[in-house]
């Protein structure tokens, strides 16, 4: 669905990565790891198309993304969702609302509510759904983006960090909810630093590791 032959990016000429291949398939898992600054959120927006690798091709449901104008873009942006590491909502909306708004941009309903109630009994939100974001604690506010990324029921979710700033209890159950939607079928990659997280997954699902670090993209080795 997504890959990535032979990508480099820098920002203002400084090259960051270079030569970086990989392929999200249905249903796979990976995580991705590496220090700060790595290029780990540069990596998940050459993914989405945010930004256009300086170096190889990244191609999307088989077509390069370089050559893709804005519609073609948008079109192939509905079928990934993206927990951004700073999950960020319309503060004056209520949680309901942030949650439903990527299918609104995609011109859909959702017809007698019914997906918006069962993502938020899903993720453990349906008595805040009412409230603003900013009334939200931090995992709360991991659950929201993450129902809010899963909405238009996309093939792939990118996550950047998701259990960046929230305990580990939470964290697990975070980590609980992208397994589940990995065994409904979809592709899921999770940028993290956190290699407990990554060695409570792997005793729950086959995930590959791949670790960024000095602008190279190995598979980690079976300490992970
Ligand atoms: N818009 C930008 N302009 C210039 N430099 C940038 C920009 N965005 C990121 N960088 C730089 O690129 C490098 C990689 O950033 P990126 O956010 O991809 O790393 P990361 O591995 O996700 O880091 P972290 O784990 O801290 O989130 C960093 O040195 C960062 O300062």
């Amino acid at each position: 669905m997504i890959e990535l032959d032979g990508v480099g990016y820098g920002y203002g000429g400084r090259t960051l990565f270079s030569d970086l291949s990989m392929a999200l398939a249905p249903g796979s898992f990976h995580f991705l790891t590496g220090p700060s600054g790595a290029g780990k959120t540069t990596l998940l927006k050459l993914c989405y198309a945010e930004l256009t690798a300086t170096e190889g091709r990244v191609t999307l449901w088989g077509r390069d993304a370089a050559a893709m104008d804005r519609d073609a873009v948008a079109l192939a942006r509905r079928r990934i969702g993206v927990v951004h590491q700073d999950c960020q909502f319309l503060d004056h909306l209520p949680v309901s609302e942030n949650i439903l708004l990527p299918l609104t941009v995609a011109g859909r309903q959702d017809e007698g509510g019914q997906n918006l109630r069962e993502l938020l009994a899903w993720v453990g939100l349906t008595a805040q759904a009412g409230r603003l974001p900013p009334e939200l604690s931090g995992g709360e506010r991991q659950r929201a983006a993450l129902a809010r990324a899963v909405i238009t029921s996309p093939d792939v979710i990118l996550a950047d960090e998701p259990t960046g700033n929230i305990d580990w209890e939470m964290s697990q159950r975070l980590l609980t909810l992208l397994i589940e939607l990995n065994r409904m079928g979809k592709a899921v990659l999770i940028a993290t630093h956190d290699l407990n997280l990554i060695r409570a997954a792997k005793a729950h699902v086959a995930a590959r590791v791949l670790r960024l670090r000095d602008g190279r993209l190995l598979q980690a080795g079976a300490d992970l």
